[in-house]
């Protein structure tokens, strides 16, 4: 039987070993605190996160990364993208040298600019060959409560994405594969910059027409960074690209629609940090998204939108005027 390692014990970890277990894997998840872990052991429930799912016996837990490590066949990494190039270092050491390392996280790395497989690689000095991308609209409450839905596997190398594939094709989970690896990244941290916006225009109160212009506008500049990074502009037409963007522009259950939401209605970035320990992955890295963007002389409107809304340099008002105001020479649809 395959061992798989799940880092990372917050919704989507937890969702995504379910589906592992739903499949028939043996896996050990990595908590950072000992009590989540006990909790898995002893109650089957991860009430910090999925309260209410039960988790099945073939799922274990451990606060010691070294113990859910060993023997992996199959690491999958499931920690906030601005903590993983942190979180690597330590773990490197105990990663089997054969392991293929499957990436949850939807970000780019501040600083650096970096795709997570990118951090991956450097941090473990994995080959492509080892380093995939799970991506698509896949809200964790849902899929641990198995409603029906689709994601991406991508790897560089096809076998390696279809190996995956089996591991975690389920009656309730249907796992494509791709060899686009940049499409899904990008797809994956771009629609949470979108999903602030479009949660913005739902704080603002406004309607469909405005969202579905924000998320189309959305798909284009998301389309632009990827085609810029050597992506298949057919990735951003599926699962990794619209699925997920309008999974998260039209769930409640998303914390970046949410978090744009707050802000809509009239609340600072800091009093919504203050408000709760829930991660908007785009909030935290939309600045390096637009980094990303002026590197690759790619223009990213809505992205430069939103960082200025999340820093305070503007109002969601006034983010909406600027993008109706905008040159529409600039863009053609
Ligand atoms: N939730 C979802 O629906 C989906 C999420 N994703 C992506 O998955 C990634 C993880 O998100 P998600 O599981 O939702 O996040 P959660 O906020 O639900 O959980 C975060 C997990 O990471 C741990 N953590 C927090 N800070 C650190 C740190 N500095 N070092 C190590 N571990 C840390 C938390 O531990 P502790 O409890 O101790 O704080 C917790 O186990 C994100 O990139 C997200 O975009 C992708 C698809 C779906
Ligand atoms: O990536 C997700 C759904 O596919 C989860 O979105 P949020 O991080 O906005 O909750």
């Amino acid at each position: 039987m395959t061992k798989i390692a799940v880092l990372g014990a917050g919704s989507w970890g937890t969702a995504f070993s379910l589906v592992l277990a739903d499949a028939g894997a043996d896996i050990a998840m990595w908590a950072r605190r000992e009590e989540v872990a006990a909790t898995i052991n002893e109650r089957r429930e991860n009430s910090a996160y999925l309260p209410g799912i039960e988790l099945p016996p073939s799922l274990r837990a451990t606060s010691e990364a070294e113990e859910a490590l060993a023997g992996a066949d199959v690491v999958v990494l499931g920690v906030p993208s601005q903590s993983l190039r942190a979180n690597l270092e330590d773990w490197a050491p105990s990663i089997p040298s054969s392991a293929v390392l499957v990436s949850l996280m939807k970000g780019v790395e501040l600083g650096t600019t970096k795709r997570m497989s990118e951090v991956i690689s450097e941090v473990t000095g994995a080959g492509p060959e080892r380093v995939a991308v799970l991506s698509g609209p896949n809200l964790a409450k849902e899929i641990a409560r198995r409603e029906p839905a689709a994601s991406v596997v991508a790897c560089a190398d096809e076998d390696v994405a279809r190996k995956l594939q089996a591991l975690c094709h389920t009656k309730a989970f249907r796992p494509y594969t791709s060899v686009d690896v940049v499409g899904c990244e990008i797809g994956g941290a771009y629609k949470n910059v979108v999903g602030l916006a479009v949660g913005m225009a739902v704080g603002l109160g406004f309607g469909d027409n405005t969202t579905a212009s924000v998320i189309t506008r959305g798909l284009a500049e998301t389309a632009r960074l990827a085609m810029a990074q050597g992506a298949n502009p057919l990735t951003l037409m599926g699962l990794a690209g619209l699925g997920d963007l309008v999974a998260t522009c039209s769930s409640p259950l998303s914390r970046n629609r949410t978090f744009g939401e707050k802000l809509g209605r009239g609340m600072s970035t800091d009093e919504i940090y203050a408000s709760t320990s829930q991660v908007a992955e785009g909030a935290k890295s939309c600045s390096s998204i637009l980094d990303l963007a002026s590197r690759n002389g790619v223009d990213a409107p809505i992205a430069e939108n939103v960082d200025a809304v999340v820093s305070g340099r503007c109002t969601p008002q006034e983010m909406m005027e600027a993008f109706i105001a905008r040159d529409t020479k600039a863009e053609t649809d």
